[in-house]
Order: C-alpha cells, then structure tokens, then sequence
C-alpha cells in the first residue's frame, strides 16, 4: 500500500511528461467518435470490445492495434481533439511541460497530408496552458528511405517541431538502420532522442548515442543487462525516458514489484517517469508514479530526484528550466 501522504505529494509534484505518443493518447471513446464523424468503420462493435482486446503480449501486437486505433484520424480537427484531450489530463496530473512524439508516417501513408497532422497537433498545444512542444518520430519498421521523405515533407513546418525520435518495432531494426537521416537531422538542427533498449538489446542503447548521436534514450530499460552500460549512463547522465505502465503491459517486466526503475537510480542513471501510450497502458503521468511508488520502495527523495530529472532533461531554454528546477524544490522544501 502506497503511503496516502506520499501518494498525493507525487500527484501534486511539478513534473514534465517526456515520453508521451500523442496517437497513443487517444482513448476508446474519442476513437468512436472520431470514427463515427468520419464514416470510418472499426474492427470492434463497442468501446468495450476495443478496450477488451487491448491484452498485449509484446510490443508488436501493441502497435497492431495501436496503428488500427490511429485510422480514425482524417482531419485537422481529430488531431487537435485528440493533443486537447492529452495536455488537459497532463494539467489535470500537473505536469508543467510535454515533449511530445508524433508518428506521421502513420497518417501520411494513409493519404492524410503532413499539413493536417502537424497543424492539429501544433494548434492544441499553443491553446494550452500546459508548455507542450513537438518530436516528429520515423517509424522504424519502415525505411530510411521513408524516412527522408517524411523529413522532407515535414520541413515547411520545422518551426512546429524541436526534435526527431524514432519509434515502432524494435527487435531487427537496429539504430544504425537511420544513421544518415539522424545525420541530417542534426545538421538541421533538431534534438535527437531515440526508442531503444525497450525489447531490444543494450547494443542497440550504444548504437543510439554513438551512431545516431541521441541526447536521451527512451525506455533504455534493458540497459541493466549490461553492468558497463549502466556505468556509461551514469557517468554520462544520459537521461532514460523509462515508461513503467507500458513496461508491465507489454511485458518487459512479469510485474511492477520486478521493474528496475529504483535500480537504475541507485545506479546513478537520470531516469525520468513517464506514459508512453496511456489510453493502451492503464494511466497517465500519476498513475505511472503511483504504480511505481506502490510496487517498489520509493520515496520522498526518489520522488524530488524523478521531478528534478524531468525537468533536468527537457529541451527547454536555460532559464524555464531553471524556474521549473527551482519550484520542484520550493515544492520539497515546504512539505
Ligand atoms: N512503446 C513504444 N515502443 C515503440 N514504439 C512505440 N510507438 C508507440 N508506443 C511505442
Ligand atoms: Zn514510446
């Protein structure tokens, strides 16, 4: 049983969400409304069916359901629908700011225009009092070919994104697979991140940060499979995006009480806490603290460290990081 009192200070914490899949916020009910206003049909009969069947046994049959779930968005309006109903559950769980993934190869590849996505997305953070900013994500089971193309397209909008990540199927696409379009990413002058060491190996950590030059890795967790690793994202304070109630559901973990969240910041990791996809996962930001809190011998210092990482690893100006640093500790120190 998680403390009440240590339970409502990790709710009420200032925090950012660094590792959230804005497709992956959207929740059954808004996919049959969006799927109702748009004539598309849905392979459930109800939002009790889609929600039955979201019982996963590994990444990949997550995303099969997950890139079904995302057909439903057509126009404008769906995206903004859908980034709206995030950010007021992440004010709701008082996350002050939001780096947020988009896949748009998704939507491009079934004819809705880059346009459409990005400008939905971009318009529901700017009418948001959460600060939310944007990370185009390539889709790694595709090509770098695919890739290049997607930048392409997206760059009239560079203005709208800060960063580059990439996502999807991990097992058999290795980093390395996109170390030209990353390249070029950082010429353009994007921050890097990328998913790895979720499912796959710790190699595929290393190959992040050297080939594709990332400055956060997120999920990172099997990095611990690998003690020289643990020691490298430690003295490096390369920060993890670790996503613990996507970690159980999808299996990398048997339960909460075997995660390795605690071990990694024994070790000295700067891991941050995380939703991942939270209308697949079972909750949003607290419920992702809460979780972990509950399973695992956590407290009030852990729970300074992890809002203080959030914010220590955000893509934020020098001086909104150090006010956002600044009132997590004026928070710790009136409690
Ligand atoms: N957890 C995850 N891993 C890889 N790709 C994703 N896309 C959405 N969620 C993902
Ligand atoms: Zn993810």
């Amino acid at each position: 049983m998680l403390n009440p009192q240590l339970r409502t200070i990790v709710q009420q914490m200032p925090k950012a969400e660094l590792h959230i899949h804005i497709e992956g916020s959207l929740e059954p009910e808004l996919i049959f409304a969006l799927a109702q206003r748009n004539n598309v049909s849905l392979a459930y009969p109800s939002v009790e069916a889609l929600r039955a069947a979201y019982a996963f046994t590994d990444l990949q049959s997550f995303l099969d359901i997950y890139y079904a779930g995302a057909s439903v968005l057509l126009k404008e309006q769906d995206f903004y629908d859908m980034t709206a109903a995030y950010l007021q559950r992440a004010a709701a769980d008082n996350v002050r700011h939001a780096e947020i993934f988009f896949d748009p190869q998704t939507h491009t590849a079934r004819g809705v225009p880059m346009q459409t996505v990005i400008d939905g997305i971009y318009r529901a953070c700017q009418d948001s009092p959460v600060s939310a900013t944007l990370i185009l994500s390539f889709l790694r089971h595709l090509s770098e070919e695919d890739a290049f193309a997607t930048l392409e397209a997206a760059l009239p909008h560079r203005d709208k994104f800060i960063g580059i990540g990439l996502d999807s199927s991990e097992r058999g696409n290795p980093p390395e697979k996109f170390a030209r379009v990353f390249a070029r990413c950082k010429e353009l002058g994007f921050h890097l991140v990328a998913h790895a060491g979720e499912e796959g190996p710790p190699a595929y950590i290393s190959t992040a940060l050297d080939t594709l030059q990332v400055e956060r890795i997120d999920h990172g967790v099997r990095c611990t499979d690998d003690a020289a690793l643990v020691q490298r994202l430690a003295r490096e304070q390369v920060a993890l995006t670790v996503c613990p109630l996507s970690n159980i559901k999808l299996c990398v973990f048997g339960d909460m009480g075997q995660h390795n969240l605690l071990q990694l910041l024994d070790a000295g990791i700067m891991a941050t806490v995380n939703s991942d996809d939270p209308a697949y996962f079972g909750g949003y930001m607290n419920a992702n603290f809460e979780a972990a809190f509950e399973a695992l011998p956590l407290g009030l210092h852990h729970a300074q460290r992890l809002a203080r990482n959030s914010f220590a690893a955000a893509f934020l100006p020098a001086a909104q990081k150090q006010a956002l640093l600044d009132e997590v500790d004026a928070y710790f120190a009136a409690l």
